[in-house]
């Protein structure tokens, strides 16, 4: 087992000395060449959990052990164990990304950095164009990409990847996937944190949902889904941003910008295409459409207010 975090829970003091928990007894571990999927709404707690991993802050209770040791005990331990691609944008000044890289991989890796594996990593990635440009010149994609590739071009035995594909253009998405599997294959374990429910349903083994601190369910994506397995999902465009009623036989539902999903029982779908067209012929809705529940819908149904049971 790479990492075990057992219990783990941390709270921070707000300006009227209340206090907020970010982390709520959470528990988890990671097998060698593992990835794994932490996912979570704005605010959730996974950057909280994350920095506790790296042992840049402290849990009030409970444990995280890298490679059988307490982080707590040993934090610069930790910090040699695992590499990170932090959430924001790396500032690069004016090295190029092949100089940015190469610095960290010679900081990393010492007398054992082989620069051909810069020139690997580049071509694995098509960022031949890129590789010689200054820093604050490039596209917001074309950061990230060199910022992915300083995680990774000395890796720790777990790599820590914080949303690697925002403003990535779809091609290169899944050659930075490939670079990960790679990784995976050789030995390293990878955390991936995300918002992208999708995105991280095709690319790891087991994932958890967290939200207000808590992680509700943990599992492969198919064990996650299974709660929603025999559900379907309708998805409407929104003609403006003004709300619209829900059918009383969703089972749950949640809006992002003019894209309202909800989820329904099988049995609904005739209702619901009739309920679909009226708000086409009144003109709240462009288009609509249906298709089986995915992992989107298990962690919209875990997460939303509107969910069964609550
Ligand atoms: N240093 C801090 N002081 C006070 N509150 C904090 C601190 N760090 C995080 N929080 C709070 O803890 C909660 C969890 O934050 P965290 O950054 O872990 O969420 P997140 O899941 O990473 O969110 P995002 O996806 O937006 O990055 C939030 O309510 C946040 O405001």
């Amino acid at each position: 087992m790479i990492l075990n975090v057992e219990a783990v829970t941390k709270g921070f003091t707000g300006r009227r000395e209340n206090k907020m928990i970010a982390n709520d007894n959470i528990s988890l571990h990671i097998d060698e060449g593992e990835i794994y999927g932490l996912l979570g709404q704005n605010g959730a707690g996974k950057t909280t959990l994350v920095n506790q991993i790296l042992g840049l802050i402290t849990p009030d209770s409970g444990d995280i052990q890298l490679l059988g040791k307490s982080v707590l005990q040993s934090p610069e331990r930790a910090r040699s164990i695992c590499s990170v691609q932090p959430q924001s944008q790396v500032p690069l000044g004016f090295l190029t990304p092949k100089q940015a890289v190469t610095l960290i991989g010679k900081m990393r890796a010492g007398k054992k950095f082989d620069p051909k594996r810069v020139e690997m990593l580049f071509e694995a990635l098509d960022m031949g164009e890129w590789a010689n440009k200054e820093g604050e010149k490039l596209s917001g994609g074309a950061k990230r990409l060199t910022a992915f590739c300083m995680a990774v071009i000395a890796p720790g035995k777990l790599v820590i990847l914080d949303e690697p594909t925002n403003d990535v253009d779809p091609v290169r998405r899944r050659y930075l996937w490939q670079v990960i599997r790679n990784l995976t294959n050789d030995g390293t374990s990878v955390i991936l944190v995300t918002h992208n429910v999708l995105e991280a349903e095709k690319a790891v083994d087991r994932v958890a949902i967290i939200n207000k601190g808590r992680i509700l369910t943990q599992g492969t994506p198919l064990e996650v889904k299974s709660s929603v397995s025999n559900q379907m999902r309708i998805e409407l465009s929104l003609a403006s941003e003004l709300d619209i009623e829900i059918p009383s036989w969703a089972l749950s539902s949640y809006k992002n910008g003019s894209r309202l999903f909800f989820a329904i029982d099988p049995q609904e779908v005739t209702a619901t295409i009739e309920w679909a067209k009226r708000q086409v012929d009144k003109g709240l809705i462009m288009d609509y459409s249906l298709s089986p529940a995915t992992i989107e819908d298990a962690y919209i149904e875990l997460t939303s207010k509107k969910a069964v049971g609550l």
